[in-house]
């Protein structure tokens, strides 16, 4: 077959999703025209626009289709057009979350900086932080390494040939609808699940898509065994789509409003909230990272996982005890007290196949530790996998109840966050993003090792200062909050307890400050790398990719 000839053969799907595209514009279109309330009305128009570009899309990668067909046929043609997308959209999410992170940390150190408009202030900021990192950096990510690995680990195609580019861009347009909405004031007060009915129904859709891609491509797999990665990433997937469509389950005011009621209260929805909540940790930041380190730390160190047996163990007990872990945040709540404790308990249990997976990867590092020296890319994956063992101490740790009642409520918690966040899933990801960048735009190596190493140093020193600042706080405001003179009244106001944390907002905005510019780094370095730019590193001459015969500048790693 030749490219004519296959550019000129339509593949049925292309209909359907035509057709698609076209009914969704039309319903853009009703909800501009009929919208309850402006802001429905404003979401109509945005998706009306999504499926315009939609259709334009269909149309182009109709008429530019590249031969599936190579003259080589042993050789599979794998589909990197969707997971280069993937890392461009991380790199842009993560700017922007990073961003808006630095935003409300100085919001919390200078309240001035609301503005006074309903649209910047820190309750509508906060979501549109939290959302970008978790959501769309961590989201893009994981969508883009798990479509590279599955095909690697299966030697297989992806599954299908519109509906991955579908997932990519389904998921943009959700971010896009969910940020635009917080910052209009349409949220639905569930946190990390803030987006209204029908965003949620969209992404619902968008995720029953991308479970079938990854199955697919699972099905024609060529490889007998299924590598431990796909596990943890299926079981991303599977248990996001749960966890998602229950605690989102809701009563729309009406169809064409944006308003909703959600079908549990009080303690129940609390505890739904919750199951949801802490399972978002478990599965999305956690199971899915997993993934991204058990295929990338051994690529990168050259060696085997360390013990197949323990990654298969982990994997069992991890999922299992995660489930019930949730009630660790409704301490001292209307929960029943038996439920509490069992979250307590599941939570301390938890640590057991947390450590499991750290040792799993750092010990993968056997026999290769000098490769720390000569390999910053595989510093930060090493670094992300002991603030991985850092945070799962933390954490059982922070769920027993005498502890959680001096924790709760305080910066502590925001700091346990954050060594997760920053320390584990994003360096897990900046590693993944760097080991991928030369082999999706081929080319040689990355433009320089050099800034990879000033992206780490810069960027831990960030997250040092963050941590620490809000372990300082969180215990002080704690210990204010319950401290009484010997007359049994409070000894402090609850505006001195306030007062007494900005010091340390000041250095928290300070090291997310640093992590910024350590992901601006590392974005001009991807980008030198895609334009194929080499950097000598001890002369510092930027050069271009040396040309056929001449020798190429070694590789570091
Ligand atoms: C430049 C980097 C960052 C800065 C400056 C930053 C700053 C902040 C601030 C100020 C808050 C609000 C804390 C409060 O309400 O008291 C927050 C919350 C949060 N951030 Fe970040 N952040 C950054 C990066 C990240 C990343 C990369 C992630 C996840 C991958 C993340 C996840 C979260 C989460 C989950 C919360 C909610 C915490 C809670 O409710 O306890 N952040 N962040
Ligand atoms: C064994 C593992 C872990 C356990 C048992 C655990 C336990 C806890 C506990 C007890 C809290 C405080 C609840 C409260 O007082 O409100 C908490 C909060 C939190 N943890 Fe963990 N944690 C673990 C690992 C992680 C990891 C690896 C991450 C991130 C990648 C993470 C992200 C969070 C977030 C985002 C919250 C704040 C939720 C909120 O209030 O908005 N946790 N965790
Ligand atoms: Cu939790």
């Amino acid at each position: 077959m030749n490219p004519s000839q296959h550019a000129a053969k339509v593949h049925p799907t292309t209909y359907v999703v035509g057709v698609a595209l076209a009914v969704g514009s039309l319903l853009g279109l009703f909800l501009m025209a009929n919208a309850a309330d402006p802001y429905m009305a404003f979401h109509g128009l945005v998706f009306l626009l999504a499926c315009i570009t939609g259709v334009f899309l269909l149309i182009h990668k109709h008429y530019n289709a590249a031969p599936l067909v190579t003259a080589d046929a042993s050789k599979i043609e794998y589909n990197e057009g969707v997971v280069k997308a993937g890392i461009i959209a991380s790199a842009f999410w993560g700017i922007v979350g990073f961003l808006v992170g630095l935003i409300i940390a100085l919001q919390l150190a200078f309240p001035d900086l609301n503005l006074d408009l309903p649209w910047t202030t820190f309750g509508r900021l906060r979501p549109v932080h939290t959302s970008a990192v978790i959501f769309a950096f961590g989201g893009n990510v994981l969508i883009a390494t798990s479509f590279f690995v599955v095909q690697r680990t299966c030697r297989a195609r992806l599954a299908g040939e519109v509906a991955p580019w579908f997932v990519f861009w389904g998921y943009q347009l959700f971010i896009v609808i969910a940020a635009s909405g917080y910052v209009l004031g349409v949220t639905q007060s569930k946190e990390y699940a803030e987006p209204e009915w029908y965003a949620d129904l969209w992404l619902t859709f968008v995720w029953v898509v991308y479970l079938l891609v990854f199955l697919g491509t699972l099905w024609k797999r060529k490889e007998p065994h299924i590598y431990v990665a796909n596990w943890f990433y299926l079981a991303f997937i599977v248990t996001i789509a749960m966890l998602h469509i229950v605690n989102n389950l809701a009563l729309p005011v009406s169809l064409d409003g944006t308003k909703s009621y959600s079908l549990f209260s009080g303690v129940q929805d609390a505890l739904t909230q919750w199951w949801y909540g802490h399972n978002a940790v478990g599965f999305f930041l956690t199971a899915g990272f997993l993934g991204i380190m058990y295929y990338f730390v051994p690529k990168r160190a050259n060696r085997p996982v360390y013990s197949y047996r323990l990654s298969i163990i982990h994997f069992w007990s991890l999922i299992f005890l995660y489930i019930w872990a949730g009630p660790h945040h409704l301490h001292y709540t209307a929960l029943p007290d038996w439920a509490q404790t069992l979250g307590m308990t599941f939570s301390i249990m938890l640590w057991m196949p947390s450590w499991g997976g750290m040792i799993n990867g750092l010990m993968t590092l056997s026999g290769a530790w000098d490769k720390l020296r000569t390999d910053p890319v595989l510093r930060m994956l090493v670094v992300s996998v002991a603030f991985y063992g850092m945070s799962t101490f933390e954490g059982p740790l922070m769920s027993i109840k005498a502890v959680n009642s001096l924790s709760h409520y305080t910066d502590w918690t925001v700091g346990h966050v954050h060594s997760g966040a920053l320390g584990w899933v994003a360096y897990v990801s900046f590693g993944a993003m760097y080991h991928l960048m030369p082999i999706l735009w081929k080319r040689e190596r990355l433009y320089s090792l050099q800034l990879v190493s000033v992206h780490f140093w810069i960027s831990t020193i960030g997250i040092v200062l963050y941590i620490t600042a809000m372990w300082v706080s969180g215990i002080l405001q704690g210990l204010m909050w319950r401290a009484y003179d010997s007359l049994g009244f409070l000894e402090y106001s609850f505006v001195e307890t306030v007062e007494a944390m900005h010091p340390f907002y000041v250095i928290r905005a300070g090291g997310g400050a640093l992590f910024l510019i350590g992901a601006l780094v590392m974005v001009y370095n991807l980008w030198r790398t895609a334009r194929g730019d080499l950097r000598d590193e001890k002369g510092q001459i930027a050069t271009t990719q040396p040309a056929a015969g001449q020798p190429a500048a070694a590789p570091a790693e």
